[in-house]
């Protein structure tokens, strides 16, 4: 079974298709990518996948079953989880607060627990700690959790970002250009780290470095113009003549 199946997906803006009819699915363990030049539809398609933009038509199928209506907010519930372009972390708290933040739907007695000072609500509170400890340490960064984001560089943010997406322990990641604003030696790091996570789930990828893309995806879907042109390994992609056509003139990376 898949984990995310996105079928006969079409978007448009006002009088722009921005995505015709593309499908993609994503298999257990896997790291799926998607590529295509500026413009080609990437983040309207990742935007789907994550709940922020209706499609027209089309749908979203997460483990066999068809997901109406998407909301971001769905996403924990349903197993995923996302990083943002933006990385959207708070400036004003810490580093560690941050990363709990990605996880409160597992706090058990959550907000109300907290407001009646139920017993669980510590032990919750102190798990999740111990847990997003677990995580910034796996990626490296523990040694910044008293830090706050605005103090850090961005490829330690970035990591941050990562946490807080973790944390909530997904087995679906959605990552939308992880490799942006870092140096080639730190997106090494981050194909490395990747490929390590599908032990435990499944990645989209979104990204615009074809080397990283080359490296990690074990699929990948090349839009060009909101439609699907190629699809296949690396291997298949890199040759197709319709994906060296969509990228003549582009700025390869
Ligand atoms: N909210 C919006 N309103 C109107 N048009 C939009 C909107 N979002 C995207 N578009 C248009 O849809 C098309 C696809 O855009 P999208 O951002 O998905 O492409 P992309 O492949 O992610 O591009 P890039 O690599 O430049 O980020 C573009 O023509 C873009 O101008």
């Amino acid at each position: 079974m898949t984990e995310l199946e996105l079928s006969g997906i079409t978007v448009r803006f006002g009088g722009l298709t921005a995505l015709q009819d593309v499908g993609l699915a994503v298999g257990p363990h896997q790291v799926h990518g998607v590529i295509g030049p500026n413009g080609a539809g990437k983040t309207t398609l990742f935007n789907v996948a994550c709940g922020f933009v209706q499609p027209d038509s089309g749908h979203v199928v997460r483990r066999g079953e068809r997901v109406e209506r998407l909301r971001p907010r769905d996403l924990p519930g349903l197993g995923m989880a996302r990083t943002l372009q933006g990385l959207g972390l708070f400036d004003r708290m810490t580093v560690l607060d941050n990363v709990m933040v990605g996880a409160d739907h597992h706090a058990r007695s959550g907000f109300l627990g907290s407001l009646l000072a139920l017993p669980r609500a510590g032990a919750d509170e102190r798990a999740l700690r111990d847990r997003a400890l677990r995580v910034l340490d796996d990626l490296g960064v523990a040694s910044y959790a008293d830090r706050f984001p605005p103090s850090l560089p961005y490829p330690i943010r970035k990591r941050v970002a990562l946490a807080r997406a973790l944390v909530s322990e997904p087995d679906l990641l959605l990552l939308d250009e992880p490799a942006s604003g870092l140096s080639a030696g730190e997106m090494d790091e981050l194909g490395d780290l990747v490929r390590a996570l599908t032990a435990r789930m499944s990645v989209l990828l979104v990204e615009h470095h074809m080397d990283l893309v080359m490296r990690v995806c074990d699929e990948i879907t090349v839009l060009d113009f909101g439609k699907v042109i190629a699809h296949g390994t690396p291997d298949e992609v890199r040759n197709d003549p319709a994906v060296l056509a969509a990228y003549l003139g582009e700025d390869v990376h």
